[in-house]
This record gives structure tokens, sequence and C-alpha cells, in this order.
């Protein structure tokens, strides 16, 4: 079967300037394509060229194995549904009269909506569940409500293939993963083909099939997220400052200050909160002793923290115990998490009391009615708090600078 979308030797662009040149697509149909790229990058060049709203600077689309430029207007508009960035300002029109717009393709000389037609902006309403919306004024909308009716209105004209420039600006995270299983729902259930644009990395990664990132006049990096996110990728795509992109979990993480002045535990995920927590409030940490295979692990490296790591399911070596504790030394102030305790990292509960022995002000976030089976009568120097925020009201904020 040819593809729904591909492009051959493709460059985009304005009169003879190139803004992003050898653009390589091959969208099937059902498949969700991404374009991701910082501001400036060449999205909306690239999607405008794919709808033939501009002609390529070299190259040809081609939509089901036809170039586009050969194409009429008509006959396009039954392939495919475009869906731009602008707001359009559609004055007092109700949702259903806006949605019905999409249907012109297929309507009659007059334009007149036969009781077909209805049905099929009915069922592309409740599709983007904007049903119950139908009776209101557009203007009246929030923005994720108007981004859920463009699309009824997209589909409304029964496309094959359906481009949206970033169909989730403005919107927030709850509008922002409806939109996106819309359109996920589209692809799989309906066969739709989807290519559209994105700022969220995060989105992209966990959204979308293919993935195509655009930096400087460049298709920088295309496949499968999985394939994408290759150590540094997409760190340095967007050139970010005072943040970690973690691949692993695909989250971006703000840099904790350089110098270290808290030691904390943690294990089993009970860190990661801490470490966040610690890291708003200005403090640069030192986590360990951690094992590779925990989620704390990959935040607080993501942190920027200074970290003793463990092989995965391996007892704390002396080693490792070791380089904890003279890391410690080193800190002003010492928290145990609350980590549960097993045989592998049973030699965390030793920092904690040598921290105490060191003379260092140690907080846990273990139920006080644990904290003499955890640490026995050293439970007494102990401070226990119920959460991060109590021990960040005890110990004077700091004014870091970030990495
Ligand atoms: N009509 C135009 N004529 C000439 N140059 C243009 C035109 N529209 C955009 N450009 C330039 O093309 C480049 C790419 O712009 P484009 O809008 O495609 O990027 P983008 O990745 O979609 O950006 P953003 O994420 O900010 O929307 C920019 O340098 C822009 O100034």
């Amino acid at each position: 079967m040819k593809p729904v979308i591909f492009t051959e030797n493709l460059n985009v662009g304005y009169d003879k300037k190139v803004v992003v040149e050898q653009v390589d697509i091959c969208a099937q149909k059902g498949e969700l394509i991404c374009l991701l790229g910082p501001n400036g990058s060449g999205k909306s060049t690239i999607l405008r060229t794919l709808t033939g709203l501009q002609p390529p600077v070299n190259g040809r689309v081609e939509i089901n194995g036809r170039d586009i430029a050969t194409i009429k207007k008509a006959e396009l508009a039954k392939k495919m549904a475009i869906v731009l960035t602008e707001q359009v300002s559609l004055g007092l029109l109700t949702v259903f009269e806006i949605a019905s717009m999409g249907r012109y393709p297929h309507t009659n000389f007059m334009g007149r909506l036969s009781a077909e037609d209805e049905k099929i902006v009915n069922e592309a309403l409740d599709l983007v569940d904007a049903g119950y919306l139908k009776n209101r004024y557009y203007f009246e909308l929030s923005d994720g409500e108007k981004q859920k009716v463009m699309i009824a209105r997209a589909l409304v004209q029964e496309p094959e293939l359906i481009v949206l420039d970033e169909p989730t600006s403005h919107l927030d995270v709850r509008h922002k993963v409806e939109v996106i299983s819309i359109l996920r729902k589209l692809c799989l259930e309906k066969g739709i083909t989807v290519v559209l644009s994105l700022h969220d990395i995060d989105i992209a990664i966990k959204g979308c099939q293919k993935i195509l990132l655009i930096e400087k006049g460049k298709v920088k990096a295309q496949g499968t997220p999985e394939e994408i996110i290759k150590t540094g990728t997409i760190q340095s795509l967007y050139s970010i400052e005072g943040a970690n992109y973690n691949e692993l979990l695909g989250c971006l993480e703000f840099c904790s200050p350089v110098l270290p002045e808290v030691f904390i535990t943690g294990g089993n995920g009970t860190g990661t909160g801490v470490y966040r927590a610690v890291s708003r409030a200005g403090f640069g940490m030192c986590c360990g002793v951690l094992h590779s295979n925990d989620i704390d692990l990959h935040v607080a490296k993501a942190l920027n923290c200074d970290v003793v790591e463990e092989d995965s399911f391996s007892r704390i070596t002396e080693k490792h115990y070791e380089d904890a504790a003279a890391k410690m030394a080193k800190m002003h102030y010492v928290i145990d998490t609350g980590f549960p305790v097993g045989k592998t990292n049973e030699h965390n509960l030793d920092l904690i009391i040598d921290a105490i022995k060191m003379g260092k002000v140690v907080f846990s976030l273990t139920d006080q009615s644990e904290l003499k089976g955890r640490f026995g009568d050293w439970a007494e120097k102990i401070k226990c708090c119920k959460n991060p925020a109590e021990i960040l009201q005890i110990i004077p904020p700091q004014t870091g600078s970030g990495c």
C-alpha cells in the first residue's frame, strides 16, 4: 500500500531560501507522526508545505502516491484536513455550525447539509467529546474546548490525513493529554494518519509513534520515541540550561545548586519527592547509597546531585558505604527518607547512625512510632518530620544559583 504521505528530496522554505532541508517523511495509514523542535526551527513551514499551502523549495510531496501539486484543491480537501495554530475568529457561530463547515468538500453547490451530513457532524462532535457543546457559541468556549471543536471540524471532512500545527499550545496538562488521546483514538480506530507539531517533549515521546527532531535547518533525527531517546539528543536539541532531561523517565528536572549541603538517603522511590523539595529550597544534595535500578537514583542524577551508586540487587559494599560516609561528613544536614529496609540497603541505616555520631542535624521521615524500631536508642537524637516541607521549615532557606 502506498504511504498516505511521502516526501522526496524535500527542502522547505520561503522563495528560494531553505528553512529545513532534506525532510523525508513516510507516514502510513493510521500513524501518528510528530515534528518536535525549538521555536523557529521550521515545523510550521514543513506542515504548510506538506499540506500544499506553500510550494516546496525543492523536491515533492506525495499524497497516496500522487504529487500534491497535481491534486485539485476540492479533491485534496476530501483527503486531508488542516488545523493550524492561529486562533480563528468565528464570531457568533455555534459549535455545530463551525463543525459543519468541515463538510463543505462533500456538500452540494448550495452547501446545504443532508440528514447524513448532520449525522456525521454530530458523530464527530461526540467522538471528540464535544457533543454537549454543540449549541454553545464558539467564542464562549475555553481554548481546550475550541481545540476539540477544530478537530471535530477536521473529522467532518472524513479525511485520510489530518495535519495539526501545535494543537496543544495554550492548553493545560489535562487538555493536552485529552487532545493527544483523541488523536491517538482517530489513528487506531479510524485509521486516520495524523501529522502534527508539538513543543511538549514529554507528550511527544509518550504519545506519538514517530518523531522527527528538527533543529538548525535539518532533521536531526527521526524514528520511534525509543530510537530518538538517545543520551543527550533532546537535552542538546533544546539547549536546556538549568535543567536536565531524564531520558529514562522522560521528564525534566531542575538542577539543584552545585555545592551540596544536605545528605539524603532514599530508595524505592522514597527519595524522589524529597530531593525535588530540597532542591527547590535551594540546597545542593548528596544522595546515597542508591541502587542502579532505583528510580530515586535517576531523579537524583537528573537533579545534578552527587550520588553514591551501588549495583542493582547487590548489598551495599564497604567501599560505597565509606564513600557515602565521607561525603556525608562534609554536609550540615542529613535526611532519612524512611526507605524500606532489606538486605541490600540496610547499611544505609548505619549511615544515619554515623551522622548522629558525627553531630549532624538528622531528620527522618519515618513514622514516629517506627523510629525506635528503626534506630534503637539513637532515635532520640533524630528529628521526626511528617514531610519535606516540615524539614524545610526548620533548616534555613538557601539562595542557590542552580547549575
Ligand atoms: N512567511 C514567511 N516568510 C519568510 N520567512 C518565514 C515566514 N514564516 C516563517 N518564516 C521563518 O521561517 C523560520 C521557521 O519558522 P516556523 O514558523 O516554520 O518555525 P516553527 O518551528 O513552527 O516555530 P514555532 O515553534 O515558534 O511556531 C523562522 O526563521 C521564521 O522567521
